[in-house]
Formats: C-alpha cells, sequence, structure tokens
C-alpha cells in the first residue's frame, strides 16, 4: 500500500513536471556568477531542479517494466526520490543565512548521492540483457531514455556546480585566482586543454602498449588571425570528450600498427575558430571501421559490454568500455553543439567536435517531459518505406526471377 509519503510525492511530480525546464545559455550562467546573489540564486534552484527531476522522474515510469524492475534501476530511482523530496523541502522556506547554507549541504549530499547513477544505470541494462530477450522497440526506449536522461543529469550537476562553486562554505569570501565562474573559464585555451588530455591518454597508451602516437597540433584562428582560440567553456566537459577521443584514436592506431616497424602514424588534430562554430578535429590512421559499425559506437545497448575484472583494474583498457562515446556526445550538445564520427574502413576515423563560438548562442539542450515524449515510449517501429537490396546477393534475385 502506497505510503502517505509516495502518494505526496507523486503528487508533488505532478505538480512539478507542469513545468518546462528553463535552458540557461553560457553566457547567463556567466551573467549571474558575475553579480553572484545567493538568494536569486536559491530562489531560482529550489523550483528549476525540482522540475528539471521531475521532467525525467515522469520519463523513467514510462520505460518497459522489465527495465524499470531491474534491481539497479530501482536504486537509481530511489535516489531520485530521496533527492527530490529533499530540495521540495525548501519550497517555502524563508531566505536566512541557515536556509541558504542548508540548501548548499542538501546540493552537496545530492551530488554525492548521485556520483554511481551512470555505471548504476549501465548495471541495469546489463542486467536487463541478461535476463530477457531485448526487443527492437526496447532497444530503441532505451537509446532515447538514456540520451535524454543522462543529458538532464548533466544539467542537474552543472546547477549544481556553479551554485556550490559560487556560494559553498569552502569559498564564501575567498579570492577568484583562476579567475573562473563556477566550472565555466571565460577565457578557455582550446589548445591547452587538447595538450592536457593528449598528455593523460598518451601516458596510459604507453603504459599498455609501450609506445604512442605522437601528435601534430594545428590552430587556426579565421576570426583574429594568428591569435590563440579562447572560448567561454566548461573545461572539464570539453577534457572529458578529448580525453575520451585521444584514448579511442590511440588504441585504433596501436592495433592497427602495433607490431609493425615502421613509426606510428600521428594523430593529427586541428583546432579551427569560424564565425559561428569553434570545432576540433581529430584524426587518426588506425585503420577506421566500417560505416554500418558507426552508430553501434553510440548505442547504450552494444556498449554495455560485461564489466571487466576489477582484479586487473590497474591494465585499464584505452576504449571499449562504457559510455565514453554517447556520454561526450552528450556534453558536446548540452550546449548546443555536437560531436560526430566519420570513419573510413579501412584507413582511419575523424571525430568532430563542434561548439557554439558566441557564448549568447550556447543554451543548454534539455529534455522536455511532453505529450511528444511520452509518445516515443509508445511507437511501433516505422514501416519499412525503403525498399533496399537482400543482403542474400545476386543468387537470391535470380532465383526468384528465373
Ligand atoms: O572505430 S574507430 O575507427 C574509432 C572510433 C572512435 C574514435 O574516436 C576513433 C576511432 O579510430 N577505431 C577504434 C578502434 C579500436 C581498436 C582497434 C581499431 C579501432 C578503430
Amino acid at each position: 500500500r502506497p505510503t502517505q509519503f509516495l502518494r505526496n510525492l507523486s503528487k508533488m511530480l505532478d505538480f512539478y513536471s507542469q513545468f518546462n525546464p528553463s535552458p540557461l545559455s553560457i553566457k547567463q550562467f556567466m551573467d549571474f556568477g558575475y553579480q553572484a546573489c545567493e538568494r536569486k540564486s536559491f530562489t531560482f534552484l529550489r523550483k528549476e531542479l525540482p522540475v528539471r527531476l521531475a521532467n525525467i522522474m515522469k520519463e523513467i515510469a514510462l520505460l518497459p517494466e522489465n527495465l524499470t524492475r531491474m534491481p539497479s534501476v530501482v536504486l537509481v530511482t530511489d535516489w531520485y526520490a530521496r533527492s527530490f523530496s529533499e530540495i521540495i523541502a525548501f519550497e517555502r522556506s524563508d531566505i536566512s543565512p541557515t536556509t541558504l547554507d542548508r540548501f548548499c549541504e542538501t546540493l552537496v549530499r545530492v551530488r554525492n548521492r548521485h556520483s554511481d547513477v551512470v555505471q548504476t544505470m549501465a548495471q541495469g541494462v546489463m542486467e536487463l540483457k541478461e535476463s530477457h530477450p531485448v526487443d527492437q522497440q526496447t532497444d530503441n526506449s532505451i537509446q532515447y531514455f538514456l540520451d535524454r536522461f543522462y543529458m538532464s543529469r548533466i544539467s542537474i550537476r552543472m546547477l549544481i556546480n556553479q551554485h556550490t562553486l559560487l556560494f559553498g562554505s569552502d569559498v564564501k569570501g575567498s579570492e577568484n585566482p583562476t579567475g573562473h565562474i563556477g566550472c565555466i573559464d571565460p577565457q578557455c585555451d582550446l589548445v591547452g586543454v587538447v595538450k592536457d588530455a593528449y598528455e593523460n591518454a598518451r601516458f596510459i597508451c604507453d603504459q599498455y602498449y609501450l609506445a604512442s602516437p605522437d601528435l601534430r597540433l594545428k590552430e587556426i584562428n579565421d576570426v583574429e588571425h594568428g591569435a590563440p582560440i579562447r572560448i567561454v567553456y566548461v573545461p572539464s566537459h570539453l577534457y572529458h570528450m578529448l580525453f575520451e577521443l585521444f584514448k579511442n584514436a590511440m588504441r585504433a592506431v596501436m592495433e592497427h600498427h602495433g607490431d609493425a616497424e615502421e613509426g606510428l602514424p600521428p594523430i593529427e588534430v586541428v583546432v579551427c575558430r569560424g564565425k559561428e562554430d569553434i570545432c576540433v578535429k581529430m584524426s587518426d590512421r588506425g585503420g577506421g571501421i566500417p560505416r554500418s559499425s558507426t552508430d553501434m559506437l553510440f548505442h547504450y545497448m552494444y556498449s554495455t559490454a560485461p564489466q571487466p575484472p576489477k582484479s586487473d583494474s590497474h591494465t585499464v583498457p584505452l576504449a571499449g568500455y562504457g559510455y565514453g562515446l554517447p556520454i561526450s556526445r552528450l556534453y558536446a550538445r548540452y550546449f548546443h553543439g555536437d560531436l560526430s564520427l566519420m570513419s573510413c574502413d579501412g584507413f582511419g576515423t575523424d571525430a568532430m567536435i563542434y561548439m557554439k563560438a558566441l557564448s549568447n548562442e550556447a543554451n543548454e539542450l534539455l529534455p522536455v517531459f511532453n505529450k511528444a515524449s511520452s509518445k516515443f515510449y509508445r511507437t511501433v517501429i516505422p514501416t519499412n518505406d525503403w525498399s533496399h537490396g537482400s543482403s542474400l546477393g545476386v543468387r537470391h534475385l535470380t532465383t526468384r526471377n528465373a
């Protein structure tokens, strides 16, 4: 029998999920950070965080029961319910220093509670794969849901990090040596982050393969010729994407050329600033993959491999396990950019990260719970409205025509 708590929770979820999340641009995050008014931030967050939590929690309820019944998914759902309840407790609080401090403590507790959500959900997908046959519709729902679920999580953690970095007890009144506004660097030096990600991926590559490809780096500023390319961005998001791409590129090169005597082909990176886009292109000559496989790299179901044995975790494989590429693409899309792969089977792969050059155009991209999103979970797979040759080849056709 649902307790009074669950009945009340469900009512509050219905209430807050009626509102659409309010996307903020990097420029708004930055301007707000400069004025840094804790009361305004509290007033905004005690409504916006429950709205974003309720929107995604209503979507969890639409998932196939086979998935929502998995122990790991039940655990994640429970984390979300607790965090939602703890934050709406501030709904009518008076704005006193004590309330503000307790709110900060609550945000830190929520962030810690949810630190393992990505791998716990991946565990849930694994439990589903191991316990039920997964049909195409379920696969589509999982792909659609996890992109939205992880994007929602990125956005909630961004709001929490900004508030705790600007107003948390450990930063109150202290100077701001880095000039960063929360987790935003107003003058993020792109080439610097590329070099950091390369050096760290190279260190792992050297440990595992006793060698690593060199880096050829080009910087092309088509707006201010010769000037270093700087962007208002979240360095940790950019680093996450680059580190993932370097690991994949290095693994490809080492496994494609590993035993060859002649030198390893370098990884070529071009950082380019245009009027509207800033992009980072990473090219490897690691042999590439067939076009038919490229989509799989962004597929959660395919990417959910059995966890590597914990015992030899010191030999972390460079790539291949986990959700590195799908999550990296979400980080790029979060501020209206993108991440895409163009592979040339037999030669190598180009990975592109696109970012908005102007911070007022870099708006958060947020999933919205509404009829359209709900409909997706009920949609039947589209009928086959293109005729394509069968894979049996000519013999099959000739027999049919004969
Ligand atoms: O699929 S890939 O073309 C590839 C995918 C993503 C990326 O960022 C870079 C890449 O190069 N590539 C990954 C990999 C791993 C082991 C052996 C061979 C290959 C080929």
